[in-house]
């Protein structure tokens, strides 16, 4: 069950805002396959060492399907709506940068109710990297920024972040399972208070606070 500090308020209708709506059902499975595709390629692209005639062609190749694939472009604000392990749904962008379906920049991180918020698992390899082996902070502050995001909306209702304190207490590593958890504190009006935590081997290596406040749903 979710924490729920208060009645919930009405939870919006994307569309209220004028915002599409995808089912993350309806999502093809070729579009999924080419996003986790390119996933792969960024990040042997960023690491590779192959020679110039190989990286000219692979360039030109690149360039052709690039061209084929931007015919059509989805309205920004595109939303996806998700079914949950416990029965609800929520919306997020659906090239959210954190845990966008069709975003293959995005990790992803996929983010689940739990009796006391929300908690998801993901694994980081170098395109990720800040320091030599280590998870860049302005990322870990990403992931955070989702999970608290993520706990309040599913609590109360969809907020953008006023505040995002981080406490970087550990090295978070590359290509370890991050565990990553949040919970709701306490809720003020239209004010949340959330905190948000990464472990890595049951060990804290991150910890935020924050304030999300919660947006006005037009009449
Ligand atoms: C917008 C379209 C939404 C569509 C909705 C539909 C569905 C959406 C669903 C999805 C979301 C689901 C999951 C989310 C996942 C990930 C989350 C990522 C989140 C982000 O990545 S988000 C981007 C970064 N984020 C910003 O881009 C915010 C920029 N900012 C502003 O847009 C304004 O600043 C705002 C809106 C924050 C407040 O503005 P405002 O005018 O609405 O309200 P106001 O100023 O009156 O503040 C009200 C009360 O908050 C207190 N307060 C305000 N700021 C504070 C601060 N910094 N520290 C402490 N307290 C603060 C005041 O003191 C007052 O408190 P009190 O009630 O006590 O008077």
């Amino acid at each position: 069950m979710t924490v729920n500090t208060q009645p919930a308020p009405q939870r919006p209708d994307p569309r209220a805002f004028g915002l599409p709506v995808v089912e993350q059902a309806d999502i093809p499975a070729e579009l999924r396959d080419l996003v986790a595709r390119v996933h792969t390629l960024i990040d042997v692209v960023a690491n590779t060492g192959a020679d110039t005639d190989t990286l000219a062609e692979a360039a030109a190749t690149i360039e052709d399907v690039t061209a084929r694939l931007d015919v059509a472009r989805r309205q920004i604000g595109t939303m996806v709506r998700r079914e949950l392990d416990d029965g609800t749904a929520e919306h997020g962008t659906i090239t959210n940068i954190v845990a966008g379906d069709t975003n293959p920049a995005a990790p992803p991180l996929f983010l689940q109710p739990t009796a006391e918020g929300v908690r998801g698992e993901v694994t980081l390899g170098t395109l990720y990297q800040g320091p030599p082996g280590l998870v860049h902070g302005g990322w870990i502050a990403a992931l955070l920024d989702q999970a608290v995001g993520t706990a309040s909306s599913l609590a109360t209702s969809p907020g953008l972040t006023a505040k995002l304190e981080v406490d970087y207490r550990r090295p978070t590593p590359l290509f370890n399972p991050l565990e990553i958890t949040a919970e709701v504190r306490r809720t003020e009006r239209r004010k949340v208070f959330v905190t948000g935590r990464i472990r890595v081997n049951g060990e804290i290596t991150a910890e935020a606070n924050a304030i999300m406040v919660r947006v006005e749903i037009p009449a």
